[in-house]
């Protein structure tokens, strides 16, 4: 790397995604990398009455739990200088505002080993969030989301889309809380119809 990509590298906000962010971005950035964080193991533990449920019956979403052991695959976006304060504001308002989410600094290590670690922003709920909803078993999680949509689609949608994203991008990853949830949404509740392939569930979900 040029000297002044690394130099701009090291300037440039980075943002890490590891829920809907990893899918569905909606904000400008300028380029992306795929890597993962390290101490933390990614959770359906935090609760969502806005976007994937409802005040009645909240959604399940992901966040972060510190776990010395564990890492958590997503993306880095980099936001530039003429992007920074929009993207900052459109994502204060989907994550923390609506979301629940606060903001930490973490490093990322990118997958392509050629590449150096860089510091990025990200956004994790925590237990003493309102709405945080805590541990509970692959089933209850997935009975939950089984039954829960909100102001962007179904709870389903959210847990499909990123174990997708995690066996496109991080096929040699197990994360065996994400996939035990979806095995136990798309066999155990019949009204999923046991939906197999990414195009029967994208219909299913009425999704684009
Ligand atoms: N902070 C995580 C999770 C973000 C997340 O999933 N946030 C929810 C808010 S509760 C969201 O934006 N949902 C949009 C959607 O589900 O369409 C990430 O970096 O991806």
């Amino acid at each position: 790397m040029k000297f002044q990509d690394d130099l701009k590298e090291r300037s440039s906000l980075w943002i890490f995604g590891y829920g809907s962010l990893v899918w569905k971005p909606d904000f400008a950035y300028e380029r992306c990398k795929i890597g993962y964080i390290k101490g933390y193991k990614r959770r359906f533990w935090h609760g969502d009455d806005f976007y994937r449920g409802d005040k009645e019956n909240p959604g399940r979403v992901v966040t972060l739990v510190e776990d010395q052991e564990a890492c958590t695959w997503g993306v880095a976006y980099e936001v530039t200088d003429s992007e920074t304060e929009a993207s900052l504001q459109y994502l204060n308002m989907r994550e923390v505002v609506l979301g629940g989410y606060i903001t930490e600094t973490v490093e990322f290590i990118p997958k392509d080993k050629g590449q150096r670690p860089l510091l990025a922003l990200v956004y994790i709920a925590t237990p003493d969030n309102p709405i945080y909803l805590g541990p509970a078993s692959d089933m209850e999680i997935a009975a939950q989301i089984a039954k829960c949509s909100g102001k962007t689609g179904h709870n389903i949608e959210y847990l499909v889309r990123l174990a997708e994203f995690m066996r496109l991008s991080c096929p040699e990853v197990e994360d065996e809380h994400l996939f035990s949830i979806e095995a136990a949404v798309l066999n155990t509740f019949p009204e999923c119809g046991g939906i197999k392939s990414p195009d029967q569930k994208t219909l299913l979900l009425g999704t684009a």
